[in-house]
């Protein structure tokens, strides 16, 4: 199944405040998106209306493909040694180990709770590529991250978009994505 992500004439209100309106997108197979905008524009409030975690003021989605989210909260047990966290999810989503990948093949035995920000993050992205989803909705996903994880990141994206995943990162860094496709939310708001 190719993976789609689409959504129409959204809006979203927090609280008593209307924070943007009219925005539409569709994303198929090989697309990235990235969603700029300075803090508190709603670019967390978008991504968790796209994963189906906060329902919209207006407007409607449509998902084909699970979703995979990263944001600021990492899932795993600070309690256990850090491969034995991911290990978990490893099992539940039946694939291989990632820390490799992530550069943090080193630190299997180290607790999660003694991790430094950007090891968080790295984390973070072993346990999104452990999910084997297509859909990718990536939060502020350079936060904490070196020149290299930077890198790391945009070079994940890039490979999975070229493997018929799609991906929309929130960030108001830049961030090299396959096309170079921006939405600046600015533009929606209410
Ligand atoms: N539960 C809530 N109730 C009321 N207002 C909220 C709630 N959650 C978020 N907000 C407000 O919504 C606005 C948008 O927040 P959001 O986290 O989506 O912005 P953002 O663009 O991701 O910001 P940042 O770049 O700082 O992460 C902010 O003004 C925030 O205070």
């Amino acid at each position: 199944m190719q993976p789609r992500l689409a959504a129409t004439n959204l809006a979203c209100r927090r609280g008593d405040r209307l924070l943007f309106r009219g925005l539409s997108l569709e994303l198929g197979a090989g697309d990235a998106l990235h969603v700029t905008g300075a803090n508190g524009v709603g670019k967390s409030s978008l991504i968790r209306i796209l994963a189906g975690l906060l329902r919209p003021f207006a407007g409607a989605i449509a998902r084909e493909g699970r979703v995979a989210l990263v944001d600021e909260r990492l899932a795993l047990d600070e309690t256990v040694p850090l491969g034995t966290a991911l290990g978990f999810w490893s099992r539940l989503d039946r694939s291989l180990p990632t820390l490799d990948r992530v550069g943090l093949a080193d630190l299997a035995d180290v607790p999660v709770r003694f991790l430094s920000t950007g090891q968080r993050k790295r984390a973070a992205l072993a346990r999104l590529l452990a999910a084997q989803a297509p859909i990718w909705l990536l939060d502020e996903p350079l936060n904490g991250l070196d020149d290299e994880g930077k890198r790391l990141v945009e070079g994940l994206i890039s490979d999975h978009c070229a493997d018929g995943g799609l991906c929309l990162a929130a960030s108001h860094q830049p961030i090299a994505l396959p096309d170079g496709k921006t939405l600046a939310l600015r533009a929606f708001a209410a």
